[in-house]
């Protein structure tokens, strides 16, 4: 029997589940979003099997609802939500990165009899929109659920049976343990990435030239300052309990820096970098929100069609890949190619293929 499945907000999130769950048997996605474009978009890139413009009419035979929007947005929905009508065995579920003031919400739709679970994919980019949607987005991630007390096992099960095809690790969570977790290795680095380009900003004045030597270090630690405003004002703000005591934390930490470098030694110097150096390396690559792809990097010369060269090296030998993009360090000069592969298989053979058959220089970062 079709699964019907109500997508409300599509962009990046909404858009790349509404992708990924395509691939599951007998479903039928039809998605709405508040900006017209970005429905049009939707249909037009067949993001959705086809879009609404009254999302409490499609909903009245949905057998899941899944919310892409913005947290403060999710909020309102789920209030006006009360009054739909829905069919009883419905499973309402969100993707967004806060929960506890989702799931608060949660409690009063379980008061109506409604059940929401809330979801929180751990990957995404500082890119939004639709466009930026992608089907793979959510592969070998932590999809982390939060369920109300006393949930079902029954509504979990429905609800990860169409997760499944996501390719995302599903776990459970409480809302309290999301939003102190995410706080730590999502929200607090998204504030201080973006203080460190406020700080970046007050140079102008009198070494304008800073800027321009922002290279790989800087642009590394800031990308995600380049996120969706809306996005971060709504997260800060549901999460704000939260962040402030990391920043707490943080300025002590910076105390303790501080006097690092007060006291000028050497030795204590190293040794904090170090320990964090050791710290970070260990983190789990592979899976999970540090999940990283199996990327591999190729020096390449400049020159028009070389990466139509490379990719046709990949081609000719049956090697997909499943990203691949430009980093650019320095300023007007072509840069370093990256290409992501599924496994550490493929990416092994494609070090090989494009050292004997292009040889250029390959290495994994
Ligand atoms: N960006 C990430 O890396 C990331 C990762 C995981 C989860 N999330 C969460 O996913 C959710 C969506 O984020 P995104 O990155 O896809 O943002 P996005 O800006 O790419 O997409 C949001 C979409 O929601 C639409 N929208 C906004 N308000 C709406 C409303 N009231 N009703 C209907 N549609 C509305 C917008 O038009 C847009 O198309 C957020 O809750 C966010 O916290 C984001
Ligand atoms: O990779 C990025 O650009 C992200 O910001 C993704 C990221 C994160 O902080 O890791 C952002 C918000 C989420 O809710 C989950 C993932």
């Amino acid at each position: 029997m079709t699964r019907n499945v109500l997508v409300i907000g599509l962009g990046l999130i909404g858009g790349s589940i509404a992708l990924a769950l395509q691939k599951a048997p007998e479903v039928k996605i039809v998605g709405y979003d508040q900006d017209e474009n970005t429905a049009k978009q939707a249909e037009m890139l067949n993001v959705v099997h086809e879009t609404v413009i009254a999302p409490e009419i499609a909903a009245k035979d949905a057998d899941v609802i899944i919310f892409g929007t913005p947290v403060n947005a999710t909020l309102v929905w789920l209030d006006q939500l009360k009054d739909w009508q829905l069919k009883s065995t419905v499973i309402i579920t969100d993707t967004g990165s806060t929960k506890k003031a989702i799931m608060q919400k949660a409690a009063e739709l379980r008061a109506k009899g409604i059940t929401f679970i809330g979801g929180h994919p751990m990957a995404g980019s500082h890119k939004s929109g639709i466009l930026a949607a992608k089907p793979h987005l959510f592969e070998n991630a932590y999809y982390m659920l939060t369920p109300l007390a006393g949930e079902e096992i029954v509504h979990m099960a429905k609800l990860e049976s169409l997760l499944k095809y996501t390719h995302a690790k599903v776990v459970s969570v409480s809302a309290h343990e999301h939003d102190h977790m995410t706080a730590v290795v999502s929200h607090f680095p998204h504030i201080i990435a973006a203080s460190l380009v406020h700080q970046l900003r007050t140079e102008d004045d009198n070494y304008p030239m800073t800027r321009s030597l922002a290279a790989g270090g800087f642009r590394d630690i800031t990308r995600i300052a380049s996120s969706n405003p809306i996005l971060w004002r709504d997260i800060t703000l549901q999460n704000r309990k939260e962040l402030l005591m990391q920043l707490k934390d943080w300025q002590a930490e910076m105390g303790r820096v501080q006097q690092l470098l007060e006291q000028g030694e050497a030795a204590d110097i190293e040794q904090y970098f170090a320990s964090a150096k050791s710290v970070r390396d260990e983190l789990p690559v592979g899976a999970g929100a540090f999940f990283t792809p199996f990327d591999l990097y190729v020096d390449v010369p400049d020159y028009a069609g070389v990466i139509a060269e490379v990719i046709g090296y990949l081609a000719d030998e049956a090697i997909s890949i499943t990203n691949l993009r430009i980093v650019e360090s320095r300023e007007d000069v072509f840069g370093v190619l990256v290409i992501s592969f599924q496994t550490e298989e493929d990416r092994k053979r494609a070090a090989n293929c494009i050292e004997k058959r292009a040889k250029f220089e390959t290495y994994i970062s």
